[in-house]
């Protein structure tokens, strides 16, 4: 059943004993959610912090994505002043309701190269990780719905990847847009540096390919729809919103080692906090953010950290909240020549209305759009001289340095009014981060938020500058090719004039976000060993010196992977599900 507060679901709980219970309803919650409680004889309860209204419009049409940053549905976290972004601090959004991030983001569907979990499996011992076993959970989340609406499809996907018969929805754009063929002119110009990939999901990301996404019949594929919501109608299921949890509790030992089975959670600040156990496991899914704050409000961390703020340290872990890392973004904008680009969907109000109109008729048309339809994912020639100074911090030759992507219309993710007129944008991010960033306590109060700070572009050896402005070049490169001389007219506003090396840098430096991929803030590592640097998580998950917690979420990547995060968590909650259902099945 789904219980809109603690309050409403006190009386219920209280006469209920659960095998589970999981904390986070997002990517990974709710795989969990639903995996565990296809035996009907496993109680699981689910409590998340957002609200249930998962069905909102804005959630459900792709198109309006961008609104939801900085809405009622994202937790508006911001981050600390980044010292290789000129000491901006950037706003930090996180999925608050049903479904978590995966309500809020931008859908892009990506599986993430091989030799990233193949490193996975390398640096945990555990061989479980690698592609070749991830790739059966990557097929098992799969429904890739092959819309009659797209044309060409076997150009732009290889079915013998894909699965139809998982939850999660996926697909390709559904609608054609002019810049679609001219890119495709520009790629085979420049076929030697930008290759045609028919399928960047196949485990080798590099190249020029179509972009999937987690839409499904014109809308928004996400957790609550894909795996809570068809779960709710077993009676084994309880999920309560408006949840916030406020820590985990030991609720004895075993040979001396705590076992952490109790959850304390609330409505809101100066509310009834309530208590539950899980007779089996706690499964922090909060996310990067949420869950190591919720170890370190629990003594379950840096012992100096824990004892600074009073808090008596139940397990010394010095790993959690370290290790974060993410992909940063730029954004530039060309004019072009056209008067028929997307941009038209926010000047002209009457075209706005008769594709919305398209959408909610017959789940058609430009809302059922992404961000983009094509995009580049590419890597740092091997003799680049950045090579001389720092040791390549991607995992192998399936994973890209960097991603291109080509947008249809004027994008600034930062805010500001937006030019008249008809525009192209390239987002040029970074996907091998050098730098590392931490989180910490900021007070005892499970409603301040943490400090976050995820240290974009600050490494040493400056490799992420470096990378980021080589991308940057790339994507110049690719739209200076003959066949966009018809479309594009020139670069405009100020990266138009960010032309050395130092210039662009600089540039970067003063307009650099971040594509939203936080992970590895209680990584996973070779079994036992607590010492630093070595992860906070066993190679199955559960955290280091307890018994009955695990943290299953973008927190356990010890390498966030060079590809949107979303699928990835799916992958890795999939396996955590079996996992659990292994370690308890005796
Ligand atoms: C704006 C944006 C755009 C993105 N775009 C893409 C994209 O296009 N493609 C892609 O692959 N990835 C994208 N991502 C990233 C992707 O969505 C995340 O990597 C993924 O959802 C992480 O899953 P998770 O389970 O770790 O955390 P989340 O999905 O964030 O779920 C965590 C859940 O825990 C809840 N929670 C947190 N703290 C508590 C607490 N104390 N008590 C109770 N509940 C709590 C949260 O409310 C949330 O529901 C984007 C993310 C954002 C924010």
């Amino acid at each position: 059943a789904l219980y809109t507060s603690p309050e409403a679901a006190f009386s219920h709980v209280s006469r209920t004993t659960y095998d589970y219970v999981i904390v986070g309803a997002g990517a990974a919650g709710g795989v969990l959610a639903n995996r565990l409680t296809e035996n009907s004889s496993i109680k699981v309860l689910l409590l998340e912090a957002g609200s249930s209204d998962y069905n909102n419009t804005n959630i459900e049409i792709p198109w309006l994505a961008p609104v939801l940053t900085g809405s009622t549905f994202d937790w508006n976290y911001t981050t600390t002043p980044q010292v290789g972004m000129n000491d901006r601090s950037i706003g930090y959004a996180r999925g608050k309701v049903l479904g978590g991030s995966t309500s809020i983001n931008y859908m892009i569907y990506t599986r993430g190269a091989k030799d990233d979990y193949d490193r996975w499996a390398s640096v945990t011992g555990d061989s479980g990780w690698n592609w070749n076993n991830m790739f059966t959970y990557l097929k098992k989340l799969e429904n890739f719905t092959n819309s009659p609406n797209v044309q060409n499809a076997s150009l732009k996907f290889s079915s013998n990847l894909h699965s139809t018969s998982g939850p999660v929805g996926a697909g390709l754009p559904q609608v054609s847009l002019p810049i679609d063929q001219i890119a495709l002119n520009a790629q085979q110009e420049l076929s030697s540096e930008f290759p045609f990939n028919q399928d960047v999901n196949s485990g080798d990301m590099i190249g020029f390919s179509w972009t999937p996404f987690a839409i499904q019949n014109g809308a928004r594929s996400n957790s609550a729809r894909d795996y809570i919501q068809p779960a709710l109608s077993r009676s084994n299921l309880d999920v309560i919103v408006g949840a916030q949890v406020t820590k985990v509790v030991k609720t004895s030992s075993q040979g001396g080692v705590p076992v952490v089975r109790g959850v304390q959670y609330t409505s809101g600040p100066n509310k009834y906090v309530y208590s539950v156990q899980a007779s089996k496991e706690v499964i922090l899914s909060a996310g990067a953010i949420g869950s190591p704050q919720i170890l370190l409000l629990s003594g379950i961390g840096p012992k100096a950290q824990c004892t600074s703020h009073g808090i008596s340290s139940l397990v010394d872990l010095p790993d959690v909240g370290q290790n974060m890392q993410d992909h940063p973004l730029l954004t530039t904008n060309y004019k072009v020549s056209s008067d028929d680009t997307l941009d038209n969907l926010g000047s002209d109000p009457e075209l706005a209305a008769q594709q919305l109109a398209l959408w909610q008729n017959s789940r058609v048309g430009d809302f059922t759009l992404g961000a983009c339809n094509q995009w580049a994912w590419g890597r740092l020639p091997s003799n680049d001289s950045i090579f001389k100074a720092v040791s390549d911090p991607s995992s192998g030759s399936t994973a890209p340095h960097y991603q291109l992507i080509f947008s249809d219309l004027y994008i600034a993710f930062g805010g500001g009014s937006l030019p008249t007129g008809n525009f192209l944008t390239l987002i040029s991010n970074l996907y091998t981060p050098v730098s590392r960033g931490n989180l910490t306590l900021k007070s005892t109060n499970p409603f301040d938020y943490p400090i976050i700070n995820p240290g974009l572009l600050s490494d040493e050896g400056g490799f992420d500058i470096h990378t980021m402005r080589e991308a940057l070049k790339a994507g110049r490169r690719f739209l200076q090719a003959p066949a966009w001389d018809s479309w594009i007219v020139s670069e405009y506003g100020d990266s138009a004039n960010a032309k050395t090396d130092e210039q662009i840098e600089d540039f970067i430096r003063a307009n650099a976000l971040v594509v939203n991929h936080v992970s590895g803030t209680v990584g996973m590592g070779k079994k036992g060993t607590t010492a630093q640097g070595s992860g906070a998580l066993n190679p199955d998950l559960t955290v280091k010196g307890t018994i009955g917690l695990r943290v299953v979420d973008a927190s356990a990547f010890p390498f966030v992977p060079a590809a949107h995060t979303m699928i990835p968590t799916y992958a890795l909650a999939e396996r955590a599900a079996d996992l659990i259902k292994a370690a308890h099945s005796h």
